[in-house]
């Protein structure tokens, strides 16, 4: 029979479920328990044999409210819920993190507690209501007060209500007056729990040490030193290799400050805060490289040291290995001839792009040497000992591409290889892939490259296995990929997914000082022979459609037709298409676009100068609103906005003046020249 009744008060309604559950499992039997939260009614008062706060705070409000009339009155002690250990302890060592509760002194109290039951590799940070932000926190947790947290705190972690600790429970059986039997019963089921909960951790324990153990041996049979430190810089992984190196004893360093290990300042430094991904030292007198990767979701630094030998060694093997297959970039910047400022401009620009890692779209006309930069964009890439990979999209029927590029799984196809073949996206994995004609492929494949794009990874044609890869994509057309867009056979989302970065070379009309440049590089080929003023003459001044390509090909012809050492004009093939055709009223010699500018930009200019070269011809004043109206006729609508900006670019490239008022904006005789030229030209 039961003689004594207990009333528990809290706070939350929540608070009581779960205080109330527990006294429930452990008292149930030997005590009648009620049990109120000061959230949920209006109380005035209260009697009973025991009556228990949860906590203080809660004691003081309901003494405001109510008459407390008990026997015994106590005000529990709480602990965190065994069950929720695990939850922190899957927090990473060193990781700042809020500990939110619903008033100051509980939060408190529960860091104090925290801290008793060895949770101590976390550093807690007290939340008080009044303050919002919290610098370098990125992880709340909280004993069933979550939605307190601010909103900004990415990880919330619920640890759930905290429970009476084992003092309380004894004190209550106590006050019972219960006999001795039955209080270490209910001791016993307390602490089961806990026991239990101890042995999983132990287990988990064992598993780690044993994990660690393989993880060590497995380190050291490695051939190169490997070392990482924790973001308090203490070593966790330190192998046989180098101590070796160090001429250390291996046993103990573990766990050790980084700088009680390692004294050479520089070495140090490149460690802890250096900006390159690897450089060159001298250990005891061996050449070493460190390579050197911060690892963001734990904060460590692992860094692995190669001796100078093997790491030219393991380069040599690799760049053989590609250069066996041709998986490599033939032509860096110094192989592309030019003076003219618009072709150095396109190689400052170049350069520049090389360093990032976003894809690049090379646009220009066939033969202006699109793929001679692709080549030179990857050698001064970060991924220049990485495969570079060359492929011309129009050369292949749609599934033949779709397999080289993504290659198949073993029985795709009737007469697909064994065991399934890898695309060019494996291969290049690390390096740089060339995309050339881009503007040929079919929709299908662009719905593929653009998956391949927005996740950097690839499935093989039939197979389920997701393959991620690391691949830049370097993509080159001579269409007017925008052109292909209005007609819907290329996909914008890809184009502005490509076109990240891009680079426009202009074709060789628009660069003829090269010209002679480019003649005396590819005749220097053979030895002692010279070519007459007369031809050089002549070539300066044909059209190029063909571009470098054609250049070089006539080149190559003469230099196959040519008698003794000098290049004359009987040499030249008589091809109609290289008369001189140049039309004196087309021809320009100045390109006004840079190398980043894009199609679309020569396009509106292009509209543009139609515009203004219409309304001064019948002259109506050529104003922002009018060349407007007239580009909405013409169904490509620019806003007067848009219209400002080409006009500044125009002006500035003396295309175009501009005066006040009704004198309006007049084509200039270069203008006109340079629009009946870019009309002419299909590529725009
Ligand atoms: N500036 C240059 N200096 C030296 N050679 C050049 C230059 N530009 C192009 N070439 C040569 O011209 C030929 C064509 O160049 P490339 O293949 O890079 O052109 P492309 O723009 O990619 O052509 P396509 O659009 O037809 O694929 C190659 O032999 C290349 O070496």
């Amino acid at each position: 029979m039961k003689t004594t009744s207990l009333t528990l008060i809290t706070g939350s309604s929540k608070t009581k479920e779960t205080l109330s559950n527990q006294l429930a499992q452990l008292l149930e039997d030997y005590i009648t328990i009620k049990s109120i939260a000061i959230d949920d009614k209006g109380i005035d008062e209260i009697k009973d044999d025991i009556i228990l706060f949860s906590s203080e705070q809660v004691k003081k409000e309901t003494e405001k409210i109510a008459k407390v009339l008990g026997k015994h009155v106590l005000v529990g002690k709480r602990t965190l819920n065994h069950e929720n250990v695990d939850k922190l302890l899957k927090i990473i060592e060193g990781k700042n993190v809020l500990v939110v509760n619903d008033d100051f002194e509980s939060t408190v109290e529960l860091i104090q507690s925290l801290y008793q039951m060895g949770i101590d590799h976390l550093r807690f940070t007290p939340f008080k209501m009044e303050q919002l932000y919290y610098p370098d926190i990125e992880v709340a947790i909280s004993p069933g007060e979550t939605h307190l947290s601010p909103d900004y705190i990415k990880e919330v972690i619920d640890i759930g209500v905290r429970l009476f600790d084992i003092a309380t429970i004894l004190q209550i059986v106590e006050y019972c007056k219960l006999n001795r039997n039955i209080a270490s019963l209910i001791s016993e089921k307390y602490i089961r729990n806990i026991i239990e909960l101890q042995r999983e951790l132990l287990n988990a324990e064992q598993q780690a040490r044993q994990l660690n153990k393989h993880i060590q041996n497995v380190v050291n049979a490695v051939d190169d030193g490997i070392l990482a430190i924790d973001s308090y810089k203490r070593i966790t992984v330190f192998n046989e290799r180098l101590a070796n190196l160090f001429k250390l004893h291996n046993e103990n360093i573990v766990g050790k400050h980084f700088e009680e290990i390692i004294s050479q300042q520089n070495i140090k430094d490149f460690i802890l805060n250096g900006n390159e991904e690897s450089k060159f030292f001298s250990i005891n007198n061996t050449d070493i490289v460190i390579y050197r990767t911060f690892i963001k979701e734990d904060e460590r630094i692992v860094a692995t040291f190669k001796s100078v030998n093997r790491a030219f060694e393991i380069e040599k093997t690799a760049q053989k290995e590609f250069r066996k297959q041709g998986f490599y970039a033939r032509y860096d910047f110094s192989d592309i001839i030019g003076n003219h400022h618009a072709i150095l401009e396109c190689k400052r620009v170049a350069t520049k792009l090389a360093k990032a890692e976003h894809p690049i779209l090379i646009q220009g006309e066939t033969g202006t040497g699109k793929e001679l930069f692709a080549h030179a964009i990857h050698k001064q890439s970060t991924r220049k000992n990485g495969p570079f990979l060359a492929i011309n999209c129009s050369a292949f029927t749609e599934s033949l591409l779709e397999s080289e590029l993504f290659g198949y799984d073993d029985g795709t196809f009737t007469g697909a290889k064994k065991g399934g073949k890898k695309g060019l996206f494996e291969i290049a994995d690390g390096g740089t892939i060339f995309l050339d004609e881009i503007g040929d492929i079919s929709l299908n494949v662009q719905s593929h490259l653009l998956r391949v794009l927005q996740e950097q990874e690839i499935r093989r044609i039939g197979g389920r296995k997701i393959i991620p890869i690391n691949v830049r994509i370097i993509a080159a057309t001579n269409k007017d990929i925008y052109q292909k867009i209005s007609e819907g056979f290329f996909r914008s989302d890809l184009y502005y997914r490509l076109n990240v970065l891009n680079l426009l070379i202009p074709p060789l009309r628009l660069r003829r000082t090269d010209i002679p440049l480019l003649v005396q590089s590819f005749i220097s080929k053979r030895e002692g022979i010279s070519i007459e003023e007369e031809v050089l003459n002549k070539l300066e001044k044909l059209d190029w459609p063909g571009n470098v390509r054609e250049l070089k090909g006539v080149i190559d012809y003469m230099l196959t037709v040519c008698e003794g050492d000098v290049i004359s004009l009987k040499d030249f093939p008589q091809n109609s298409l290289l008369q001189d055709n140049v039309d004196q009223n087309k021809y320009i010699d100045e390109y006004p676009f840079n190398a980043s500018a894009s199609v679309l930009e020569i396009e509106e200019s292009i509209l543009i100068l139609e515009s203004i070269k219409d309304f001064n011809d019948v002259g109506k004043v050529a104003s922002r609103d009018n060349i407007s109206s007239a580009s909405k006729q013409k169904d490509r609508y620019l806003s007067p906005q848009q219209i400002r900006l080409r006009l500044k670019g125009l002006e500035t490239n003396g295309l175009i003046t501009k005066g006040k008022g009704r004198a309006g904006t007049k084509i200039t005789p270069n203008g006109i020249k340079y629009l009946n030229f870019l009309k002419s030209n299909s590529t725009y």
